[in-house]
Protein backbone atom coordinates (compact mmCIF):
# COMPACT_ATOMS: atom_id res chain seq x y z
CA UNK A 1 0.00 0.00 0.00
CA UNK A 2 1.12 3.42 -0.86
CA UNK A 3 1.52 5.64 2.56
CA UNK A 4 -0.70 8.58 2.63
CA UNK A 5 -0.08 11.49 4.38
CA UNK A 6 -2.84 12.00 6.79
CA UNK A 7 -3.54 15.83 5.65
CA UNK A 8 -4.44 14.25 1.96
CA UNK A 9 -7.63 14.37 1.26
CA UNK A 10 -8.86 10.96 -0.29
CA UNK A 11 -11.88 12.83 -1.37
CA UNK A 12 -13.39 15.74 -2.26
CA UNK A 13 -16.57 17.09 -3.60
CA UNK A 14 -16.54 20.65 -4.88
CA UNK A 15 -19.33 22.56 -5.39
CA UNK A 16 -22.10 19.44 -6.32
CA UNK A 17 -24.92 20.37 -8.47
CA UNK A 18 -27.17 16.96 -8.35
CA UNK A 19 -30.38 16.25 -9.96
CA UNK A 20 -32.24 13.14 -10.16
CA UNK A 21 -34.84 12.68 -12.79
CA UNK A 22 -34.84 16.56 -13.75
CA UNK A 23 -35.20 17.38 -10.05
CA UNK A 24 -32.71 19.29 -8.15
CA UNK A 25 -31.27 16.88 -5.42
CA UNK A 26 -27.98 18.92 -4.67
CA UNK A 27 -26.91 22.55 -4.88
CA UNK A 28 -23.39 23.63 -4.10
CA UNK A 29 -22.53 20.56 -1.81
CA UNK A 30 -18.83 20.74 -0.55
CA UNK A 31 -17.29 17.92 1.55
CA UNK A 32 -14.07 16.77 2.21
CA UNK A 33 -12.34 13.63 4.14
CA UNK A 34 -9.05 12.82 4.79
CA UNK A 35 -7.04 9.70 5.35
CA UNK A 36 -7.96 8.23 8.92
CA UNK A 37 -10.53 10.98 9.39
CA UNK A 38 -14.49 10.60 9.73
CA UNK A 39 -16.88 13.10 7.79
CA UNK A 40 -20.33 13.23 9.11
CA UNK A 41 -23.36 14.26 6.54
CA UNK A 42 -26.57 14.84 8.66
CA UNK A 43 -29.99 16.81 7.57
CA UNK A 44 -33.38 16.04 7.27
CA UNK A 45 -35.29 13.44 5.29
CA UNK A 46 -35.06 14.07 1.86
CA UNK A 47 -32.11 16.40 2.27
CA UNK A 48 -29.75 14.29 -0.18
CA UNK A 49 -27.54 12.67 2.47
CA UNK A 50 -27.99 9.52 0.33
CA UNK A 51 -27.66 11.11 -3.34
CA UNK A 52 -24.13 12.49 -1.92
CA UNK A 53 -22.59 9.53 -0.78
CA UNK A 54 -23.75 7.90 -4.24
CA UNK A 55 -22.22 10.78 -5.90
CA UNK A 56 -19.03 9.89 -4.56
CA UNK A 57 -19.02 6.75 -5.21
CA UNK A 58 -19.33 7.28 -8.65
CA UNK A 59 -23.15 6.61 -9.47
CA UNK A 60 -24.71 9.93 -10.40
CA UNK A 61 -23.22 12.30 -12.57
CA UNK A 62 -23.28 16.15 -11.45
CA UNK A 63 -24.28 18.56 -13.38
CA UNK A 64 -21.81 21.12 -12.00
CA UNK A 65 -18.94 20.58 -9.39
CA UNK A 66 -16.56 17.72 -9.09
CA UNK A 67 -15.58 14.82 -7.47
CA UNK A 68 -12.31 13.70 -6.76
CA UNK A 69 -10.48 11.28 -5.70
CA UNK A 70 -7.14 10.35 -4.40
CA UNK A 71 -7.71 6.34 -5.39
CA UNK A 72 -10.43 5.75 -8.01
CA UNK A 73 -12.16 2.50 -7.80
CA UNK A 74 -11.11 1.93 -3.64
CA UNK A 75 -14.53 3.00 -2.97
CA UNK A 76 -16.92 0.95 -0.54
CA UNK A 77 -20.13 2.23 -0.58
CA UNK A 78 -22.35 0.62 2.46
CA UNK A 79 -26.05 1.29 1.50
CA UNK A 80 -28.96 1.46 3.89
CA UNK A 81 -30.48 -2.20 4.65
CA UNK A 82 -33.46 -0.96 2.67
CA UNK A 83 -31.70 -0.88 -0.30
CA UNK A 84 -31.50 -4.39 -0.48
CA UNK A 85 -33.79 -7.06 -1.22
CA UNK A 86 -35.16 -9.36 2.10
CA UNK A 87 -34.93 -11.86 -0.12
CA UNK A 88 -31.20 -11.72 -1.08
CA UNK A 89 -30.68 -15.61 -2.00
CA UNK A 90 -27.48 -15.63 -0.25
CA UNK A 91 -25.86 -16.01 3.60
CA UNK A 92 -24.70 -13.78 5.34
CA UNK A 93 -20.82 -14.99 4.63
CA UNK A 94 -21.35 -15.16 1.40
CA UNK A 95 -22.66 -11.30 1.57
CA UNK A 96 -19.49 -10.33 3.19
CA UNK A 97 -17.20 -12.17 0.68
CA UNK A 98 -18.84 -10.68 -2.20
CA UNK A 99 -16.48 -7.57 -0.61
CA UNK A 100 -13.67 -9.61 -1.74
CA UNK A 101 -14.65 -10.29 -5.27
CA UNK A 102 -12.77 -7.26 -6.62
CA UNK A 103 -10.19 -8.73 -5.34
CA UNK A 104 -10.29 -12.33 -6.41
CA UNK A 105 -11.70 -11.75 -10.27
CA UNK A 106 -14.12 -13.62 -11.98
CA UNK A 107 -13.42 -17.12 -10.64
CA UNK A 108 -14.54 -15.49 -6.67
CA UNK A 109 -12.46 -18.22 -5.20
CA UNK A 110 -11.63 -16.96 -2.07
CA UNK A 111 -7.88 -18.02 -1.00
CA UNK A 112 -6.85 -17.96 3.09
CA UNK A 113 -5.82 -14.14 2.97
CA UNK A 114 -9.47 -13.16 1.89
CA UNK A 115 -11.31 -15.76 3.93
CA UNK A 116 -9.62 -14.45 6.88
CA UNK A 117 -10.83 -10.45 5.87
CA UNK A 118 -14.21 -11.72 5.42
CA UNK A 119 -14.25 -13.67 9.18
CA UNK A 120 -12.57 -10.50 10.43
CA UNK A 121 -15.26 -8.40 9.08
CA UNK A 122 -17.88 -10.43 10.30
CA UNK A 123 -16.51 -10.34 13.81
CA UNK A 124 -15.53 -6.44 13.55
CA UNK A 125 -19.67 -6.17 13.84
CA UNK A 126 -20.51 -8.95 15.79
CA UNK A 127 -22.09 -11.44 13.37
CA UNK A 128 -19.76 -14.26 12.93
CA UNK A 129 -22.04 -16.49 14.44
CA UNK A 130 -24.68 -15.66 12.18
CA UNK A 131 -21.91 -16.54 9.20
CA UNK A 132 -24.45 -19.53 6.96
CA UNK A 133 -27.54 -17.69 7.93
CA UNK A 134 -29.58 -16.62 5.51
CA UNK A 135 -29.67 -12.51 4.45
CA UNK A 136 -33.64 -13.23 4.35
CA UNK A 137 -33.48 -14.64 7.52
CA UNK A 138 -31.94 -11.72 9.31
CA UNK A 139 -33.69 -8.81 11.34
CA UNK A 140 -33.61 -5.05 10.17
CA UNK A 141 -29.87 -4.29 12.36
CA UNK A 142 -28.63 -7.73 11.30
CA UNK A 143 -29.00 -6.81 7.84
CA UNK A 144 -27.49 -3.47 8.60
CA UNK A 145 -24.09 -5.03 9.57
CA UNK A 146 -24.27 -7.90 7.34
CA UNK A 147 -23.79 -4.89 4.51
CA UNK A 148 -21.77 -3.14 6.51
CA UNK A 149 -18.88 -6.39 7.01
CA UNK A 150 -19.37 -6.79 3.52
CA UNK A 151 -18.07 -3.00 3.02
CA UNK A 152 -15.44 -3.66 5.68
CA UNK A 153 -13.94 -6.41 4.18
CA UNK A 154 -13.81 -4.66 0.41
CA UNK A 155 -10.74 -2.74 2.93
CA UNK A 156 -10.79 0.38 0.74
CA UNK A 157 -9.54 3.36 1.54
CA UNK A 158 -12.49 5.53 1.29
CA UNK A 159 -15.71 3.60 2.89
CA UNK A 160 -19.10 5.76 2.63
CA UNK A 161 -21.94 4.50 5.17
CA UNK A 162 -25.30 5.44 4.97
CA UNK A 163 -27.09 5.46 8.34
CA UNK A 164 -25.51 2.81 9.71
CA UNK A 165 -26.47 2.27 13.16
CA UNK A 166 -30.19 3.10 12.20
CA UNK A 167 -32.19 1.14 14.51
CA UNK A 168 -29.50 -1.00 16.06
CA UNK A 169 -29.35 -1.82 20.07
CA UNK A 170 -26.57 0.01 21.83
CA UNK A 171 -24.03 -3.09 21.69
CA UNK A 172 -24.22 -3.30 17.77
CA UNK A 173 -23.47 0.06 17.98
CA UNK A 174 -20.94 0.31 20.01
CA UNK A 175 -19.61 -2.37 17.51
CA UNK A 176 -20.19 -0.69 15.14
CA UNK A 177 -18.50 2.54 16.26
CA UNK A 178 -15.21 0.15 17.13
CA UNK A 179 -15.00 -0.94 13.59
CA UNK A 180 -15.09 2.67 12.02
CA UNK A 181 -12.53 3.59 14.78
CA UNK A 182 -10.31 -0.08 13.33
CA UNK A 183 -10.75 1.28 9.63
CA UNK A 184 -9.60 5.03 10.84
CA UNK A 185 -7.05 3.70 12.70
CA UNK A 186 -5.51 2.22 9.69
CA UNK A 187 -5.77 4.96 7.67
CA UNK A 188 -8.97 4.52 6.28
CA UNK A 189 -11.23 7.56 5.21
CA UNK A 190 -14.89 7.70 6.37
CA UNK A 191 -18.21 9.36 5.51
CA UNK A 192 -20.96 8.45 7.69
CA UNK A 193 -24.52 9.70 7.09
CA UNK A 194 -26.64 9.91 10.75
CA UNK A 195 -29.38 11.66 11.84
CA UNK A 196 -27.86 11.71 15.06
CA UNK A 197 -24.40 13.14 15.40
CA UNK A 198 -24.35 11.67 19.45
CA UNK A 199 -24.33 8.09 17.38
CA UNK A 200 -20.85 8.11 16.97
CA UNK A 201 -17.97 7.99 19.22
CA UNK A 202 -15.84 10.16 17.25
CA UNK A 203 -16.03 12.33 13.94
CA UNK A 204 -13.85 15.31 12.13
CA UNK A 205 -15.73 17.38 10.59
CA UNK A 206 -19.99 17.66 10.07
CA UNK A 207 -21.88 18.32 6.79
CA UNK A 208 -24.89 19.87 7.04
CA UNK A 209 -27.77 19.57 3.96
CA UNK A 210 -30.21 21.81 4.37
N1 LIG B 1 -34.44 8.44 -8.70
C1 LIG B 1 -34.93 9.57 -8.18
N2 LIG B 1 -35.62 10.43 -8.94
C2 LIG B 1 -36.10 11.58 -8.46
N3 LIG B 1 -35.93 11.98 -7.20
C3 LIG B 1 -35.26 11.16 -6.38
C4 LIG B 1 -34.73 9.92 -6.81
N4 LIG B 1 -34.10 9.36 -5.76
C5 LIG B 1 -34.25 10.19 -4.74
N5 LIG B 1 -34.95 11.28 -5.09
C6 LIG B 1 -35.32 12.43 -4.25
O1 LIG B 1 -34.12 13.08 -3.93
C7 LIG B 1 -34.20 13.61 -2.61
C8 LIG B 1 -33.01 13.17 -1.81
O2 LIG B 1 -33.06 11.78 -1.57
P1 LIG B 1 -31.97 11.07 -0.65
O3 LIG B 1 -32.35 9.63 -0.53
O4 LIG B 1 -30.61 11.37 -1.15
O5 LIG B 1 -32.20 11.83 0.74
P2 LIG B 1 -31.68 11.48 2.20
O6 LIG B 1 -31.20 12.77 2.79
O7 LIG B 1 -30.70 10.38 2.14
O8 LIG B 1 -33.02 11.03 2.91
P3 LIG B 1 -33.32 10.06 4.17
O9 LIG B 1 -32.88 10.77 5.41
O10 LIG B 1 -34.81 9.90 4.12
O11 LIG B 1 -32.57 8.76 3.93
C9 LIG B 1 -35.54 13.15 -2.05
O12 LIG B 1 -36.44 14.22 -2.12
C10 LIG B 1 -35.94 12.01 -2.95
O13 LIG B 1 -37.33 11.93 -3.04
Amino acid sequence: MTRVHATTPLARAIRLDVDLDGHPVLRDVSLSVRAGAVTVVVGPNGAGKSTLLETIAGLHRPRAGRVELAFPGEVALVPQRSAISTRLPVTVGELAAMGRWRRTGALRRLGRDDRAIVSASLEAVGIADLRRRPVAALSGGQRQRALLAQGLARRARLLLLDEPMNALDDESRSAVNAAIQTAVSGGTGVVVVTHALDELDRFDAVIRLP
